[in-house]
């Protein structure tokens, strides 16, 4: 059917890794379950491995929408006027892609979600600062996930967010209050320019954002809803809200093209 919208396209940044030892060149990766997710909403994932910021002007007009995946890796303390702790599991390739990527989907109104480093992105973009290890603070909880047990025990409910009343999280809630995943180690310390913070776990950490006044979706979740979303429906109705926000986008697209 040659008029039939095509899916609509969601840039997923990719991570770099070294994986293996004996093979120093190192990959570049994506966890299925994001992908998964994207797919499951009916949207089509796009990887682009070797994109950088200078890249950006000539692929953000290609996707419908941009979700920044987690990863074990933490956003370089460079970025928020820090020092990187030695222990820390660094990615600059993907800093230097999304500290510009954040910015130019919000200024080009291209929906942005950004899940768990990816809420971290957001907020370092926009000129915020992260806790690097939230658990060592005063009066913060541990919201690192238990390394060595099973994913279903890792991206298991670990702590209630309360919602901002009227906001699209407490929307998607039903409520506001729900119960979400936990496995993070940074945290959202100083708010970057723009944002609402509209989730708070129960020590006051800033789990979920809005960027104020943007022209398309933009939010980010400290939480996992990627993670067995059908089950969830906090996290599907999130999920959907995204999906619809990549279908207007890829709608309003093909009606300017026409
Ligand atoms: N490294 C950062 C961000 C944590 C994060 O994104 N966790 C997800 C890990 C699992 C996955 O790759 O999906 C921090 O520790 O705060």
């Amino acid at each position: 059917m040659p008029n039939a919208p095509h899916k609509p396209l969601v840039w997923l940044p990719a991570c770099h890794r070294n994986l293996d030892l004996d093979d120093p060149g190192g990959y570049t990766v994506l966890a299925d379950r994001y992908a998964m997710a994207v797919t499951e909403l009916g949207l089509q994932p796009v990887l682009f491995p070797m994109a950088e910021a200078s890249d950006i002007p000539c692929l953000l007009p290609l996707v419908d929408g941009v979700l920044l995946t987690g990863s074990p890796s933490n956003v370089d303390a460079t970025h928020f006027g820090a020092t990187a702790l030695p222990t820390d599991l660094l990615d600059p390739r993907r800093d230097k892609l999304t500290m510009n990527l954040v910015r130019q989907a919000i200024a080009s109104a291209v929906p942005l979600f950004g899940v768990c480093r990816g809420l971290q992105e957001i907020n370092v973009a926009l000129g915020g600062s992260l806790y690097q290890t939230v658990h060592a603070e005063s009066g913060m909880l541990d919201h690192r996930e238990p390394h060595d047990a099973a994913l279903d025990l890792q991206f298991a409910e670990r702590h209630d967010v309360l919602l901002e009343p009227g906001s699209c999280f407490a929307e998607w809630a039903g409520g506001t209050r729900a119960r979400v995943n936990s496995l993070h180690g940074q945290g959202v310390k100083r708010l970057g320019e723009g944002l609402v913070a509209e989730a708070h776990a129960p020590d006051g950490l800033v789990e979920g954002v809005r960027v104020r006044g943007a022209k398309a979706f933009a939010y980010g979740v400290q939480w996992h809803p990627e993670w067995r979303h059908a089950q969830h429906p906090f996290y599907e109705r999130t999920l959907e809200a995204f999906a619809q926000a990549c279908r207007d986008h890829r709608d309003q697209q093909r009606e300017e093209d026409r």
